[in-house]
């Protein structure tokens, strides 16, 4: 993050402006999201940013298709995530989002096969319905019955953070709930992505010496580090003993897949292994349980702002809706996408060259350079959404005939591209559509009168103040 005064003084190859007035969503935007957003032009979806001499903070931004596909997809052997990132993102140790090469390989293939397994399927559903029926329902009653303003997004990350936990742990925490407990692993992992933001733009040395001084947000990420770490010893050394004692009968869950994960075909995967299993399931647990509250929250709040579409999705869910089949919801999913397009979960990612590369933009770029793909900006270029690229507009995403418009995902970026592309996809939006159905057929939400919305540094596209909202009940 880097605040104005220091983006002034920064050279930049060219100016950047954002224009608060051209967009009817506008926000104030950390500097990263800063692409042009009038831009209609290739060289107006790049910049290149250059730190003070020596600090390694050096970096070009692109928001770029034709770049995004080559680091992406076309020339994805060399764009690895990098030892930068591995850096930035030490406390995933070598979990599936922080690792490259074989041992991503075998992640990958492993956590494929188990969300595609029909066991971890159906512990969804039914940890979904559970979930919605003994913990979102009686919260949102009490709410409408007590007339009292709650906040919508600390609602959906207990309710993803309980269903992601039950997932990848077997465990239910029940942190949605009418007296609302504390959370403190929801407390220590927004603590940890905010200081994870804030080391993608300064140098290594200085929030290094941070860490080790215990100073600011480094210090916080140190203590919330900890609270992780003890959450997962208990949890790992109680499945442990269930298993010794015979007892783990239970459904599975990825916790009890990676302990007993067949070896002879992921070689380099340890399930003896406790900062192993640790590792690989804290990654499941935090991409579980961010990126749908944070695509919920947007959601929710776009339909306050444009009423005629929750209308849409009203009639759609009274005329179309079967639990059995939540594709034939194809207007929510297109109101979805589009909420995604505007307000992608993780607005940026992060690329580093193994060898030197020329991009199609033609920009250079050296071996283990920053590349910083500004996913949000992606969402918004009228270069490549056409002059409305800042409404809100379901429609775009319907076909002629009615059905869902596939847009590619180098162009639609909120889901990854190419072989990283995320593989909870699926899982996510059947999640998101369970709740979203909840919610719209059985309340009537309004935004609390002068709530102010923006968004927090962070890794995370999640709201500053959270999302107040009263409710009432419309059956
Ligand atoms: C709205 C919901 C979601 C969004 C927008 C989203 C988005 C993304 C993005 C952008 C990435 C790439 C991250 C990176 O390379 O740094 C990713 C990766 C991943 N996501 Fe998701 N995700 C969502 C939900 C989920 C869920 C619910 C799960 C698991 C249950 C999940 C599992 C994963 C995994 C395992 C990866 C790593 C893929 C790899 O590196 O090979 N995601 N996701």
């Amino acid at each position: 993050f880097l605040p104005p005064q220091e983006i002034s003084r920064s050279s930049y190859s060219q100016e950047l402006a954002f224009p608060r007035d051209a967009s009817r969503n506008a926000l104030p935007y950390p500097s990263y999201l800063r692409l042009d957003l009038r831009g209609s032009r290739g060289h107006q979806s790049n910049f290149f940013f250059k730190g003070p001499w020596l600090s390694g903070t050096d970096m070009l931004f692109t928001a770029e298709p034709r770049n995004i596909h080559h680091m992406l997809s076309l020339n994805f052997g060399n764009y690895p995530k990098g030892p930068e990132f591995k850096k930035i993102f030490d406390v995933l140790g070598d979990g599936i989002l922080s690792v490259d090469l074989q041992l991503w390989e075998d992640l990958r293939k492993s956590n494929h096969a188990i969300f595609h397994h029909p066991e971890l399927l159906e512990l969804s559903v039914r940890s979904n319905t559970r979930k919605l029926k003994e913990g979102l329902v009686p919260f949102l009653d009490n709410a409408a019955h007590e007339n009292i303003i709650i906040d919508l997004q600390d609602v959906f990350k207990r309710f993803m953070f309980d269903t992601s936990s039950i997932l990848m742990t077997g465990y239910d925490p029940m942190s949605l709930s009418i007296n609302m407990p504390e959370v403190e692993f929801g407390e220590a992992a927004e603590t940890g992505e905010e200081a994870i933001y804030y080391r993608h733009f300064k140098p290594v040395i200085l929030w290094r010496l941070q860490n080790w001084l215990g100073i600011g947000l480094e210090r916080k990420m140190r203590s919330s580090l900890a609270t992780v770490n003890r959450m997962f010893a208990k949890i790992i050394s109680s499945r442990r003993e269930e298993i010794c004692r015979g007892e783990c009968g239970r459904s599975m869950d990825a916790l009890t897949y990676y302990m007993n994960v067949d070896t002879s075909k992921y070689k380099l995967l340890i399930p003896t292994n406790d900062t192993f299993i640790r590792d690989v399931v804290f990654s499941l647990l935090l991409a579980g349980r961010d990126t749908p509250s944070s695509a919920l929250t947007w959601f929710f709040w776009l339909l306050s702002k444009h009423p005629q579409v929750l209308t849409k999705i009203q009639h759609e869910i009274n005329t179309k809706y079967d639990p059995t089949d939540l594709e034939k919801l194809v207007y929510l999913h297109a109101a979805l996408s589009e909420s995604m397009r505007l307000y992608p979960p993780l607005p940026f990612n992060h690329k580093s060259p193994a060898k030197p590369d020329v991009l199609p933009s033609g920009h250079k770029v050296e071996a283990n350079s920053k590349i910083v793909i500004c996913i949000y900006a992606l969402g918004r270029m009228r270069s490549i959404w056409g002059e409305d690229a800042l409404d809100f507009k379901p429609e775009r995403w319907i076909t002629d005939s009615g059905d869902l418009r596939h847009e590619p995902s180098y162009k639609f970026m909120a889901f990854n591209a190419g072989p990283r592309a995320c593989l909870g996809k699926h899982l996510a939006l059947s999640q998101m559509k369970m709740v979203a159905v909840e919610i719209i057929q059985k309340y009537d939400f309004e935004v609390t009168k002068g709530h102010k919305v923006e968004p927090v540094p962070s890794i995370i596209l999640r709201m500053k103040h959270g999302f107040n909202v009263t409710v009432t009940k419309n059956i």
